[in-house]
């Protein structure tokens, strides 16, 4: 049994896999994060590895109070990875994009793959079908970009995320709706539509907090999993003992 953890920018997401089948899946706080592991491990004590990417500010040594209960890994760009990494600065490539790449690379062989991942930010990431790694995008994720438009201006105010009504937004708080919700959308299908028409035998993979209301609004035919990174630290996990 795995326990993955993925410390993003916001917020932790936890889950137990037995093998490729998710057991049960956490989310919670920074500040919680011994409490929540040690509850975690209560429930599951058949664990018998801990696997973490962190993007976030914690730190490997946060994870070390569990080394007598199981085996800590800690993922960095050091593991082996499925991928060939064509990134120019491959060491500032975030881990969280290391991860998403090698589960869509084990996971959908031999196509031009691309991540989306819809967090905090918004992060694009391409393999090709030769199995290299390209790059791809960064950007402000949906919450995000309500919090700038409130912070760096005198007179926005700061919204909770609702469906515009049109894309003409005739009040202040339905232009921002309109601005950040449709630009959000039209941003990723923009990005798709540019992938497709340069790339065949292709797939799209979309995970990361704003899946489920991303998902509905996209006019691309796309794969949707939420769980997506947790998956793929699971994979990538068993991808390094098989050839490490
Ligand atoms: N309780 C919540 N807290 C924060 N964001 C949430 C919450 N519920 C839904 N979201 C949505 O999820 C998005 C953030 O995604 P996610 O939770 O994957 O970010 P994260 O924890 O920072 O992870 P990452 O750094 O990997 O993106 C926000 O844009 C927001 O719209
Ligand atoms: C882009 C984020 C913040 C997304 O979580 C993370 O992957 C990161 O900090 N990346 C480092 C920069 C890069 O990937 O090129
Ligand atoms: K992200």
């Amino acid at each position: 049994m795995v326990l993955t953890v993925d410390v993003g920018n916001t917020r932790i997401k936890a889950a137990v896999f037995e093998e490729d089948t998710v057991l049960e899946s956490f989310v919670f706080e920074k500040n919680e994060l011994e409490k929540k592991i040690e509850k975690i491990l209560k429930k599951f004590p058949n664990c018998s590895d801990l696997v973490i990417a962190s993007v976030g500010n914690i730190e490997k040594h946060s994870f070390l109070i569990f080394e007598n209960l199981l085996n800590i890994h800690f993922l960095t760009d050091n593991d082996v990875f499925p991928f060939t990494n064509k990134y120019a600065t491959p060491k500032t490539l975030g881990i969280d994009r290391m991860i998403l790449a090698a589960g869509a690379t084990l996971q959908f062989p031999k196509k031009n793959r691309l991540v989306i991942d819809a967090g905090t930010c918004i992060t694009y990431d391409f393999i090709d079908e030769f199995d290299n790694y390209l790059g791809g995008a960064i950007s402000p994720g949906l919450r995000l970009r309500y919090e700038v438009l409130h912070n760096y201006t005198a007179r926005l105010p700061l919204l909770v995320l609702e469906e515009p009504e049109s894309y003409i937004g005739d009040t202040t708080a339905q232009a921002i709706h309109s601005g950040v919700v449709n630009g959000f959308v039209y941003e990723i299908d923009g990005f798709i539509d540019e992938y497709r028409t340069k790339f065949s035998n292709f797939i799209i993979i979309l995970t990361g907090g704003d899946t489920d209301f991303l998902a509905k609004r996209l006019k691309n035919t796309i794969f949707a999993n939420s769980n997506f990174l947790l998956e793929s630290l699971n994979q990538t996990f068993q991808y390094k003992i098989d050839n490490d």
